[in-house]
């Protein structure tokens, strides 16, 4: 399977991946552009939600409970956190842009154990990764720390020049404390906007070995195997996550050829 999935640039939506598209169980993403006024309604039976409003501004709408006025960033390259706000199965979602905005619905299976909420950009761990190259800003939105019954969100800047998600990591086995089973999605985003960035993703037998040029919006689907991305000088990498699978915890383990890298003085 062609683990690439390019953005229609001109489309509505930008991209869509749904478990049946994937063919796979558990992660949904959904990123769209929408125009002033404009409104996007997000419902799937089963399933929660996670919108976060990528850039411009917007009100979202859970049931009978409404948020307005969400959203900070100009684009998804500027150094704050986003908003967002969580959506348990059964309701629908409605998103009206107040301003031109971009907006992801990330979703997986649920049970409805969690209620409706705003969650805030002060909320929001935001770390630095790595060194020298390899350093990247980490903004985790949805945390398994974070309520949810299968989502995990966490978006990550990679300046110009430096790889991330690197050394590469995989979580592809049903092996805790040491190892997960999560499906992951990377919505890519580069700028300036005609950039490219490269992910590969592979697993150690390399049943599954694909190196990817990504272009900005483009989706990489991660049912298993390492995952690195690498950005080439010029062009600032951003993607947004979003990870699920049968147990709510990311526990990953790296290449055990590179990670000397992370060992290294
Ligand atoms: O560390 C990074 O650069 C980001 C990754 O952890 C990314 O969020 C991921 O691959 C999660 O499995």
């Amino acid at each position: 399977m062609n683990l690439l999935v390019k953005a229609d640039q001109a489309g509505k939506p930008l991209v869509d991946v749904t478990p049946a598209s994937a063919g796979w169980t558990h992660v949904g993403f959904r990123a769209v552009r929408l125009a002033a006024q404009e409104r996007e309604v997000w419902q799937q039976p089963g399933r929660e939600c996670c919108v976060v409003i990528l850039a411009g501004k917007a009100s979202v709408k859970v049931g009978e409970q409404e948020w307005t006025h969400l959203g900070e960033r100009q684009s998804v390259f500027d150094d704050m956190a986003p908003y967002a706000v969580y959506a348990p199965p059964g309701v629908a979602v409605e998103v009206t842009a107040e301003s031109n905005a971009e907006v992801a619905f990330c979703s997986a299976p649920s049970a409805g154990n969690h209620p409706a909420r705003l969650i805030t950009p002060d909320s929001m761990q935001r770390s630095v990764r790595g060194k020298e190259a390899n350093t990247r800003y980490v903004t985790d939105i949805l945390p398994q720390t974070a309520p949810a019954d299968c989502l995990l969100v966490v978006e990550v800047r990679t300046p110009s020049g430096h790889s991330s998600s690197y050394p590469p990591h995989k979580h592809d086995r049903d092996a805790l404390p040491e190892e997960s089973v999560l499906e992951e999605t990377y919505y890519h985003r580069l700028n300036p906007a005609q950039g490219f960035a490269f992910q590969r993703v592979y697993t150690d037998d390399r049943r599954i070995d694909q190196s990817m040029a990504v272009e900005d919006h483009d989706v990489v689907m991660v049912p298993e195997g390492y995952h690195p991305v690498s950005v080439p000088y010029g062009y600032e990498s951003y993607y947004l996550n979003v990870m699920a699978g049968p147990k709510r915890e990311w526990c990953f383990k790296n290449d055990p050829a590179h990670e000397w890298i992370i060992a290294k003085p």
